[in-house]
Protein backbone atom coordinates (compact mmCIF):
# COMPACT_ATOMS: atom_id res chain seq x y z
CA UNK A 1 0.00 0.00 0.00
CA UNK A 2 1.13 3.28 -0.86
CA UNK A 3 0.72 6.36 1.71
CA UNK A 4 1.05 10.44 0.52
CA UNK A 5 2.68 12.70 2.81
CA UNK A 6 -0.02 15.47 3.14
CA UNK A 7 2.66 17.92 4.69
CA UNK A 8 4.51 17.91 1.48
CA UNK A 9 4.07 20.87 -0.74
CA UNK A 10 3.86 21.66 -4.52
CA UNK A 11 6.98 23.53 -6.00
CA UNK A 12 5.03 26.51 -6.50
CA UNK A 13 3.54 26.38 -2.82
CA UNK A 14 7.00 25.92 -1.04
CA UNK A 15 7.94 28.90 -3.38
CA UNK A 16 5.02 31.48 -2.15
CA UNK A 17 5.25 30.63 1.48
CA UNK A 18 9.37 30.75 1.06
CA UNK A 19 8.92 34.45 0.03
CA UNK A 20 9.23 38.37 0.98
CA UNK A 21 5.76 39.15 0.84
CA UNK A 22 6.54 43.17 2.04
CA UNK A 23 4.01 45.14 0.81
CA UNK A 24 4.01 49.15 -0.23
CA UNK A 25 2.23 50.38 3.09
CA UNK A 26 3.86 48.02 4.90
CA UNK A 27 7.18 48.91 3.67
CA UNK A 28 6.38 52.54 4.39
CA UNK A 29 5.39 52.33 7.82
CA UNK A 30 8.94 50.02 9.12
CA UNK A 31 10.96 52.64 7.02
CA UNK A 32 9.24 55.83 9.02
CA UNK A 33 9.95 53.34 12.42
CA UNK A 34 6.90 55.16 14.37
CA UNK A 35 3.04 54.30 14.57
CA UNK A 36 2.04 58.00 14.97
CA UNK A 37 -1.04 59.47 12.86
CA UNK A 38 1.92 61.10 10.13
CA UNK A 39 3.26 57.34 9.37
CA UNK A 40 -0.05 55.87 8.73
CA UNK A 41 -1.09 58.89 6.22
CA UNK A 42 2.39 58.56 4.19
CA UNK A 43 1.80 55.06 4.30
CA UNK A 44 -1.81 55.46 3.35
CA UNK A 45 -1.05 58.03 0.78
CA UNK A 46 1.58 55.92 -1.32
CA UNK A 47 -0.98 52.78 -1.54
CA UNK A 48 -3.46 55.61 -3.02
CA UNK A 49 -0.76 56.34 -5.26
CA UNK A 50 -0.61 52.47 -5.76
CA UNK A 51 -3.62 52.05 -6.17
CA UNK A 52 -4.30 55.09 -9.38
CA UNK A 53 -1.47 52.64 -11.19
CA UNK A 54 -3.08 49.35 -10.45
CA UNK A 55 -5.83 51.15 -12.40
CA UNK A 56 -3.64 52.43 -15.01
CA UNK A 57 -1.72 49.11 -15.42
CA UNK A 58 -4.99 47.44 -16.03
CA UNK A 59 -5.96 49.59 -18.62
CA UNK A 60 -3.15 49.59 -20.39
CA UNK A 61 -2.55 46.54 -20.14
CA UNK A 62 -6.08 45.74 -21.98
CA UNK A 63 -5.77 49.22 -24.04
CA UNK A 64 -5.74 47.55 -27.63
CA UNK A 65 -9.13 46.24 -26.79
CA UNK A 66 -10.96 49.12 -25.42
CA UNK A 67 -12.41 51.25 -27.73
CA UNK A 68 -11.46 54.55 -25.53
CA UNK A 69 -8.08 53.84 -24.48
CA UNK A 70 -5.80 54.74 -27.45
CA UNK A 71 -4.98 57.86 -29.63
CA UNK A 72 -5.62 61.54 -29.05
CA UNK A 73 -8.51 63.88 -27.30
CA UNK A 74 -8.43 66.55 -29.50
CA UNK A 75 -7.55 68.77 -26.72
CA UNK A 76 -4.60 70.45 -26.01
CA UNK A 77 -2.86 71.09 -22.69
CA UNK A 78 -1.01 73.47 -21.13
CA UNK A 79 2.38 72.60 -22.40
CA UNK A 80 0.87 73.17 -25.71
CA UNK A 81 1.31 69.14 -26.54
CA UNK A 82 -2.00 67.21 -27.54
CA UNK A 83 -3.62 65.08 -25.12
CA UNK A 84 -4.05 61.38 -25.33
CA UNK A 85 -6.66 59.13 -24.14
CA UNK A 86 -4.49 57.74 -21.82
CA UNK A 87 -2.94 61.08 -20.32
CA UNK A 88 -6.39 62.34 -19.78
CA UNK A 89 -7.70 59.02 -17.81
CA UNK A 90 -4.44 58.70 -15.70
CA UNK A 91 -4.75 62.12 -14.77
CA UNK A 92 -8.57 61.76 -13.40
CA UNK A 93 -7.93 58.73 -11.95
CA UNK A 94 -5.09 60.03 -9.75
CA UNK A 95 -8.00 62.94 -8.80
CA UNK A 96 -10.16 60.57 -7.84
CA UNK A 97 -8.12 58.41 -5.73
CA UNK A 98 -7.08 61.42 -3.43
CA UNK A 99 -10.60 63.30 -3.77
CA UNK A 100 -11.82 60.12 -1.30
CA UNK A 101 -8.90 59.77 0.96
CA UNK A 102 -8.84 63.17 3.27
CA UNK A 103 -4.62 62.43 2.29
CA UNK A 104 -4.15 65.65 0.30
CA UNK A 105 -5.37 68.81 -0.25
CA UNK A 106 -4.46 69.75 -3.61
CA UNK A 107 -3.19 67.93 -6.66
CA UNK A 108 -1.28 69.57 -9.47
CA UNK A 109 -0.08 68.03 -13.10
CA UNK A 110 1.53 68.45 -15.98
CA UNK A 111 -2.67 68.02 -17.90
CA UNK A 112 -4.13 70.47 -15.67
CA UNK A 113 -3.35 74.65 -15.76
CA UNK A 114 -3.93 75.18 -12.14
CA UNK A 115 -3.69 73.04 -9.36
CA UNK A 116 -6.90 71.11 -8.54
CA UNK A 117 -8.32 71.53 -4.58
CA UNK A 118 -10.09 69.15 -2.90
CA UNK A 119 -11.55 71.50 -0.16
CA UNK A 120 -13.06 69.34 1.98
CA UNK A 121 -9.54 67.63 2.66
CA UNK A 122 -8.07 70.87 3.19
CA UNK A 123 -8.25 71.39 7.33
CA UNK A 124 -6.51 68.32 7.68
CA UNK A 125 -4.75 67.11 4.41
CA UNK A 126 -1.40 69.45 4.27
CA UNK A 127 0.24 67.44 1.21
CA UNK A 128 0.22 68.33 -2.18
CA UNK A 129 0.57 65.93 -4.74
CA UNK A 130 2.51 66.62 -8.02
CA UNK A 131 2.56 64.33 -10.70
CA UNK A 132 2.59 63.65 -14.00
CA UNK A 133 -0.19 61.07 -14.92
CA UNK A 134 1.48 59.20 -18.15
CA UNK A 135 5.07 59.99 -18.79
CA UNK A 136 6.55 58.74 -22.33
CA UNK A 137 2.55 59.05 -23.79
CA UNK A 138 3.97 59.06 -27.53
CA UNK A 139 4.93 55.06 -26.82
CA UNK A 140 1.23 54.33 -25.55
CA UNK A 141 0.33 53.30 -29.19
CA UNK A 142 2.90 51.44 -29.68
CA UNK A 143 2.81 49.37 -26.82
CA UNK A 144 5.94 50.44 -25.45
CA UNK A 145 6.96 51.33 -22.14
CA UNK A 146 5.59 54.47 -20.22
CA UNK A 147 5.44 55.70 -16.59
CA UNK A 148 3.52 57.71 -13.84
CA UNK A 149 6.36 60.33 -11.97
CA UNK A 150 4.98 61.59 -8.85
CA UNK A 151 5.85 64.08 -5.89
CA UNK A 152 4.66 64.95 -2.48
CA UNK A 153 5.09 68.16 -0.89
CA UNK A 154 4.00 69.41 2.15
CA UNK A 155 1.93 72.70 1.93
CA UNK A 156 3.40 75.89 3.51
CA UNK A 157 1.27 79.20 4.64
CA UNK A 158 -2.28 79.57 3.96
CA UNK A 159 -2.43 79.13 -0.04
CA UNK A 160 -5.04 82.38 -0.19
CA UNK A 161 -4.96 83.44 -3.68
CA UNK A 162 -5.25 79.58 -5.12
CA UNK A 163 -2.38 79.57 -6.79
CA UNK A 164 0.20 77.41 -4.86
CA UNK A 165 2.86 79.88 -4.85
CA UNK A 166 4.12 77.71 -2.13
CA UNK A 167 5.04 74.77 -4.33
CA UNK A 168 7.47 77.25 -6.30
CA UNK A 169 10.55 76.00 -4.14
CA UNK A 170 13.50 73.76 -4.27
CA UNK A 171 13.62 70.22 -4.71
CA UNK A 172 14.77 69.69 -0.82
CA UNK A 173 11.07 70.57 0.27
CA UNK A 174 9.97 67.23 -1.49
CA UNK A 175 8.56 64.70 1.47
CA UNK A 176 8.45 61.54 -1.12
CA UNK A 177 8.86 60.86 -4.41
CA UNK A 178 9.32 58.23 -7.14
CA UNK A 179 7.34 56.76 -10.63
CA UNK A 180 5.46 54.09 -11.40
CA UNK A 181 7.10 52.13 -14.75
CA UNK A 182 4.48 50.09 -16.73
CA UNK A 183 6.72 48.01 -18.66
CA UNK A 184 6.82 44.49 -19.34
CA UNK A 185 5.64 44.27 -15.12
CA UNK A 186 4.47 47.02 -13.30
CA UNK A 187 6.80 48.48 -11.01
CA UNK A 188 6.48 50.79 -7.73
CA UNK A 189 9.48 53.04 -7.07
CA UNK A 190 9.92 55.78 -3.71
CA UNK A 191 12.09 57.35 -1.30
CA UNK A 192 10.64 59.10 1.93
CA UNK A 193 14.43 60.10 2.12
CA UNK A 194 15.54 57.04 3.35
CA UNK A 195 17.09 55.19 0.53
CA UNK A 196 15.31 54.28 -2.88
CA UNK A 197 13.23 50.71 -3.19
CA UNK A 198 11.31 49.59 -5.46
CA UNK A 199 7.78 47.01 -5.75
CA UNK A 200 7.26 44.72 -8.18
CA UNK A 201 3.02 44.46 -9.09
CA UNK A 202 1.46 40.72 -8.43
CA UNK A 203 -0.94 41.03 -11.13
CA UNK A 204 -2.48 37.89 -9.13
CA UNK A 205 -2.62 39.28 -5.96
CA UNK A 206 -3.11 43.08 -6.91
CA UNK A 207 -0.30 43.87 -4.58
CA UNK A 208 2.88 45.51 -5.13
CA UNK A 209 5.51 43.58 -3.81
CA UNK A 210 9.16 44.52 -2.59
CA UNK A 211 11.47 43.39 -4.79
CA UNK A 212 14.43 45.51 -4.04
CA UNK A 213 15.32 47.37 -1.11
CA UNK A 214 18.26 50.48 -1.11
CA UNK A 215 18.70 50.34 -4.03
CA UNK A 216 22.06 51.60 -5.08
CA UNK A 217 22.88 52.85 -8.92
CA UNK A 218 26.35 52.11 -10.20
CA UNK A 219 29.07 54.79 -9.70
CA UNK A 220 29.49 54.75 -13.62
CA UNK A 221 27.65 52.78 -16.23
CA UNK A 222 27.87 51.73 -20.24
CA UNK A 223 24.55 53.63 -21.10
CA UNK A 224 23.91 57.09 -22.51
CA UNK A 225 20.49 57.98 -23.18
CA UNK A 226 19.45 61.52 -25.02
CA UNK A 227 17.51 61.95 -28.11
CA UNK A 228 20.07 62.34 -30.98
CA UNK A 229 17.33 63.51 -33.04
CA UNK A 230 18.04 66.72 -31.19
CA UNK A 231 21.80 66.87 -32.35
CA UNK A 232 21.18 70.42 -34.43
CA UNK A 233 19.82 72.25 -31.65
CA UNK A 234 22.19 71.46 -28.76
CA UNK A 235 24.75 73.95 -28.21
CA UNK A 236 28.33 72.89 -29.06
CA UNK A 237 29.68 71.62 -25.93
CA UNK A 238 27.10 69.14 -25.48
CA UNK A 239 27.63 68.16 -29.35
CA UNK A 240 31.29 67.67 -28.37
CA UNK A 241 30.27 65.34 -25.34
CA UNK A 242 28.55 63.26 -27.08
CA UNK A 243 31.15 63.12 -30.18
CA UNK A 244 33.52 62.42 -26.83
CA UNK A 245 31.34 59.37 -25.90
CA UNK A 246 31.19 57.66 -29.44
CA UNK A 247 34.96 57.31 -29.42
CA UNK A 248 34.80 55.64 -26.19
CA UNK A 249 34.53 51.50 -26.14
CA UNK A 250 31.59 49.96 -24.84
CA UNK A 251 29.42 53.14 -24.50
CA UNK A 252 25.93 52.66 -25.91
CA UNK A 253 23.23 54.53 -26.67
CA UNK A 254 19.53 53.74 -25.17
CA UNK A 255 16.59 55.95 -25.67
CA UNK A 256 12.93 54.52 -24.97
CA UNK A 257 11.26 57.47 -25.67
CA UNK A 258 9.63 57.89 -22.01
CA UNK A 259 11.75 59.38 -19.34
CA UNK A 260 10.63 56.79 -16.58
CA UNK A 261 11.96 53.91 -18.51
CA UNK A 262 15.17 55.10 -19.46
CA UNK A 263 15.69 56.52 -16.01
CA UNK A 264 14.86 52.81 -14.57
CA UNK A 265 17.72 51.64 -16.66
CA UNK A 266 20.26 54.03 -15.55
CA UNK A 267 19.04 53.72 -11.81
CA UNK A 268 19.16 49.97 -11.90
CA UNK A 269 22.73 49.33 -14.43
CA UNK A 270 24.03 52.77 -14.63
CA UNK A 271 24.84 55.47 -16.86
CA UNK A 272 23.81 59.06 -17.77
CA UNK A 273 20.46 60.57 -19.07
CA UNK A 274 20.17 63.67 -20.90
CA UNK A 275 17.51 66.23 -21.65
CA UNK A 276 19.61 69.49 -21.98
CA UNK A 277 18.28 72.99 -23.08
CA UNK A 278 18.65 73.70 -26.95
CA UNK A 279 19.28 76.20 -29.16
CA UNK A 280 15.21 76.68 -29.65
CA UNK A 281 14.39 75.83 -26.24
CA UNK A 282 16.88 76.63 -23.57
CA UNK A 283 15.57 75.23 -20.67
CA UNK A 284 14.92 72.22 -22.57
CA UNK A 285 11.60 69.98 -22.31
CA UNK A 286 10.93 68.22 -18.77
CA UNK A 287 9.11 69.78 -16.24
CA UNK A 288 11.00 70.34 -12.74
CA UNK A 289 8.48 70.07 -10.38
CA UNK A 290 6.92 66.74 -11.21
CA UNK A 291 9.27 65.34 -13.63
CA UNK A 292 13.01 66.54 -12.90
CA UNK A 293 12.73 67.42 -9.21
CA UNK A 294 11.46 63.64 -8.59
CA UNK A 295 13.71 61.98 -10.26
CA UNK A 296 17.10 63.87 -8.71
CA UNK A 297 15.09 63.07 -5.46
CA UNK A 298 15.45 59.35 -6.04
CA UNK A 299 18.66 59.59 -7.79
CA UNK A 300 20.37 61.22 -4.87
CA UNK A 301 19.08 58.80 -2.35
CA UNK A 302 20.85 55.94 -4.74
CA UNK A 303 23.79 57.48 -4.95
CA UNK A 304 24.06 59.92 -7.70
CA UNK A 305 23.75 63.11 -9.27
CA UNK A 306 21.16 64.93 -10.76
CA UNK A 307 21.86 68.87 -12.65
CA UNK A 308 21.06 70.98 -15.08
CA UNK A 309 24.98 71.45 -16.36
CA UNK A 310 25.13 74.23 -14.13
CA UNK A 311 23.05 73.63 -10.60
CA UNK A 312 21.90 70.52 -8.78
CA UNK A 313 18.28 70.22 -9.74
CA UNK A 314 17.65 69.84 -6.20
CA UNK A 315 18.30 73.38 -5.63
CA UNK A 316 16.52 74.83 -8.58
CA UNK A 317 14.05 77.55 -7.61
CA UNK A 318 11.06 77.02 -10.19
CA UNK A 319 9.38 80.83 -11.36
CA UNK A 320 6.42 78.97 -12.16
CA UNK A 321 4.22 75.48 -11.32
CA UNK A 322 5.24 74.00 -14.86
CA UNK A 323 8.57 75.13 -15.44
CA UNK A 324 10.87 73.16 -17.67
CA UNK A 325 15.18 72.53 -16.93
CA UNK A 326 17.17 70.92 -18.38
CA UNK A 327 18.27 67.80 -17.16
CA UNK A 328 21.64 65.55 -16.80
CA UNK A 329 21.05 62.19 -14.65
CA UNK A 330 22.69 59.17 -13.22
CA UNK A 331 25.44 57.49 -12.63
CA UNK A 332 27.95 60.09 -10.18
CA UNK A 333 31.02 59.73 -13.00
CA UNK A 334 29.02 59.91 -15.82
CA UNK A 335 27.19 62.86 -14.92
CA UNK A 336 30.31 64.32 -13.82
CA UNK A 337 31.93 63.55 -16.78
CA UNK A 338 28.90 65.43 -18.78
CA UNK A 339 28.98 68.39 -16.91
CA UNK A 340 32.96 68.88 -17.30
CA UNK A 341 32.06 69.66 -20.90
CA UNK A 342 29.88 72.37 -19.64
CA UNK A 343 32.37 74.37 -17.72
O1 LIG B 1 9.07 64.69 -21.62
C1 LIG B 1 8.76 63.53 -21.69
C2 LIG B 1 7.44 63.13 -22.04
O2 LIG B 1 6.64 63.49 -21.02
P1 LIG B 1 5.10 63.45 -21.30
O3 LIG B 1 4.77 62.24 -22.10
O4 LIG B 1 4.78 64.74 -21.97
O5 LIG B 1 4.67 63.37 -19.88
C3 LIG B 1 9.74 62.47 -21.67
O6 LIG B 1 9.29 61.23 -21.26
C4 LIG B 1 10.14 62.46 -23.11
O7 LIG B 1 9.01 62.05 -23.84
C5 LIG B 1 11.11 61.52 -23.52
O8 LIG B 1 12.26 61.79 -22.85
C6 LIG B 1 11.22 61.64 -25.05
O9 LIG B 1 11.23 62.94 -25.45
P2 LIG B 1 11.64 63.34 -26.92
O10 LIG B 1 13.05 62.90 -27.06
O11 LIG B 1 10.73 62.62 -27.84
O12 LIG B 1 11.52 64.83 -26.99
MG1 LIG C 1 6.61 63.31 -18.80
MG1 LIG D 1 2.79 63.17 -19.23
Amino acid sequence: MTTTDDTRLHPDQESDIGRDLTTLSRHVLSQIGTHDPDAYDMSALMNRIGLAGKMVSRRLSRAGLLEDALGVTGDVNVQGESVKKMDQYANRIFVRAFEQSGLVCRLASEEMEKPYYIPENCPIGRYTLLFDPIDGSSNIDANLAVGTIFSVRQQEGIDTTGDADDLLQPGHKQVAAGYILYGSSTMFVYTIGKGVHSFTLDPSLGEFILSQENVQVPESGSTYSINEGNYCHWEENIREYIRHLHRQPGYSARYSGALVADFHRILFQGGVFLYPGMTTQPEGKLRLLYESAPLAFLITQAGGLATTGKVDIMDVVPPKLHARTPLIVGSRKDVELATSFMK
